[in-house]
């Protein structure tokens, strides 16, 4: 699914009225239609509401949703602000319709003077002060009016988008200023800033509404911004011939682990092994090669010289793919090793965990990174990456942008709704997983995962697409039968099968 910016909802709109074609008022009314079906589909006509209509085409919906719940008996006071005496001409339109109707309880359009009603726990406020419109931070009257309606204990609706929100960057926006919502009912497309954890408190919970935009603008719309779904990856899955051999189905190396952090390798070698590929090699340091024959018996191993971390690197003209990183440590040992790996890889590389830290604290090493490479960090590690402290998700998520174009690199920026931004600008943003995936190890895992479908074959979008998308997936499969809570890395391995099986049926 494409995420749109506010200026491109705009143009959308203008295709789907020129083309559809349908009158702009008339579009108005079906996305009121569905705003107040959501509405009454979820409160009864014994809530009293209390609508707040802003001076543009949020507003007017609000006029509209106004008019069609007061004719179906709900209580309804309606307040339109109308300070600076311009309203859009739909919601002219709906104003005169609203009066028109006489069904409402109250209209008080507030040119100056603004008394505010009691917002009680038993009502409903409607809030279509501001949607995808909005084009700086709310202040002054509006400001105070918001405050207002998030100190009280009534419920809170809002139409579109929680007014004072802002589609995309709220990086300078005020928090404070911005409607916290019980149910945001978003027309037609999810809006950017709806991704962010931060702007969770506002929006409350989610539902979008299909307002019949145009499918075919919509189709022709470039956006930069994708939400990955099942039907993307279906046709980018490689099959399996019926001749096949080991020896055709890739094989992957693994450089993790150190001592104390056996674990980490454990982790990516099994999830690697459990992604379709013929052979795993696992490069790790001595004292860990007990553990990893007897935990990972699959696997190939090459022994590290030295007893407790990374010190040589591999020659890898016999592998397909190169994951490095979980849990390697940061001895500058192991550091040198680590580049040196990474300079001689001819093959493709998924850099992770104590992998991107090294980079962190070897910045100049970045620009020797081979084009085409994958990073995985957590936004902790891009941070330290990046050099850089960020104020909020938006202004990460644009750094993260910035740099996979400027090294042409992919980076996974991982959390809820992993962002993976490829060389070419465009930013994916994963729609499988869940907080039971908040647990140690689950990172490695997903390295683990990239590195194998590298070496199966899969081009490194196709990879890191399908890799998000697989981990995150076993994850919400794993939390249907055994929950979220006591979660670990390995059960996303275990349900790893599951998620496989899904994409394939
Ligand atoms: N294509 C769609 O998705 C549709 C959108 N519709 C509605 O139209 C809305 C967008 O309408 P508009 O483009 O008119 O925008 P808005 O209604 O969000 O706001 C625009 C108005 O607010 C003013 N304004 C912006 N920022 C302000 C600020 N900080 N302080 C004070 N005033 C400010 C502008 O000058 C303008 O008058 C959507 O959110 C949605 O509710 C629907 O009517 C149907 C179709
Ligand atoms: N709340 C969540 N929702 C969805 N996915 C999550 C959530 N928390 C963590 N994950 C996923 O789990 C993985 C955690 O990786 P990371 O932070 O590197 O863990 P670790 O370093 O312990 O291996 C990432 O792929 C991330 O997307
Ligand atoms: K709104």
């Amino acid at each position: 699914m494409k995420i749109f910016t506010g200026a491109q909802i705009r143009e959308l709109d203008k295709y789907t009225i020129e083309h559809e074609p349908v009158k702009s008022i008339d579009l108005m009314e079906r996305a009121a239609k569905s705003i107040t079906h959501a509405i009454t589909e979820t409160w009864s006509n014994g809530m009293p509401v209390i609508v707040f209509a802003g001076p543009g085409n949020n507003g007017g919906d609000a006029l509209a949703v106004s008019r069609m719940l007061a004719e179906q008996k709900y209580d309804v006071s309606v307040y339109l602000f109308n300070i600076n005496g311009n309203l859009s001409e739909d919601c002219k339109t709906n104003k005169q319709r609203l009066i028109e109707c006489r069904a409402v309880r109250k209209f008080d359009e507030v040119v100056n003077e603004f008394d505010p009603p009691k917002l009680e726990k038993n009502m409903l406020v409607i809030d279509g002060l501001f949607g995808s419109g909005l084009n700086k931070p709310l202040a002054g009257g509006f400001a105070s009016l918001v405050k207002y309606i998030n100190q009280s204990a009534a419920t809170v609706v809002s139409i579109d988008v929680p007014s004072g929100l802002m589609t995309e960057d709220n990086t300078y926006n005020v928090r404070a200023n911005i409607i916290k919502a019980d149910l945001t009912l978003t027309l037609q497309n999810i809006k950017l800033s709806f991704l962010f954890a931060e702007n969770q408190q506002f929006i409350g919970k989610l539902r979008m509404l299909d307002i019949r935009l145009s499918k075919e603008g919509m189709e022709q719309m470039t956006s930069h911004y994708r939400i990955l779904e099942e039907n993307d990856l279906r046709p980018r899955l490689l099959h399996r011939d019926c001749f096949a051999h080991k020896g055709d189905m890739g094989h992957a190396l693994i450089v993790a682990g150190s001592y104390g952090m056996a674990g980490a390798a454990v982790l990516a070698t099994k999830a690697c092994l459990r992604s379709g590929v013929g052979k795993v090699t696992v490069c790790t340091p001595r004292r860990n090669n007990d553990i990893l024959q007897m935990s990972v018996p699959e696997a190939i191993m090459h022994v590290d010289k030295e007893e407790t971390f990374f010190s040589e690197s591999v020659e890898t003209a016999d592998y397909d793919a190169l994951g490095i990183g979980p849990g390697l440590g940061m001895q500058e040992g192991a550091a040198i090793a680590f580049i040196s790996q990474v300079r001689r890889a001819q093959i493709p590389v998924v850099v992770d965990a104590d992998g991107l830290n090294i980079l962190a604290s070897h910045r100049a090493w970045l620009q020797q990174l081979p084009k085409g490479i994958i990073m995985t960090p957590h936004p902790r590690e891009f941070e330290r990456l990046s050099g850089n402290r960020f104020n909020d998700s938006y202004e990460r998520l644009s750094n993260a942008r910035d740099m996979a174009e400027h090294l042409q690199a992919y980076i996974i920026l991982k959390g809820h709704n992993s962002a993976l931004c490829m060389p070419d600008g465009n930013i994916v943003f994963n729609s499988t997983g869940n907080a039971g995936m908040a647990t140690a190890g689950s990172g490695d895992v997903l390295t683990g995962i990239i590195t194998g479908l590298l070496a199966r074959g899969y081009r490194q979008a196709d990879a890191c697409m399908l890799g998000m998308y697989l981990h995150g997936l076993a994850g919400d499969l794993a939390a249907k039968e055994i929950g979220m809570e006591s979660m670990v890395a390995g059960d996303i391995i275990r349900y790893l099968p599951k998620a496989f099986r899904r994409l394939e049926d």
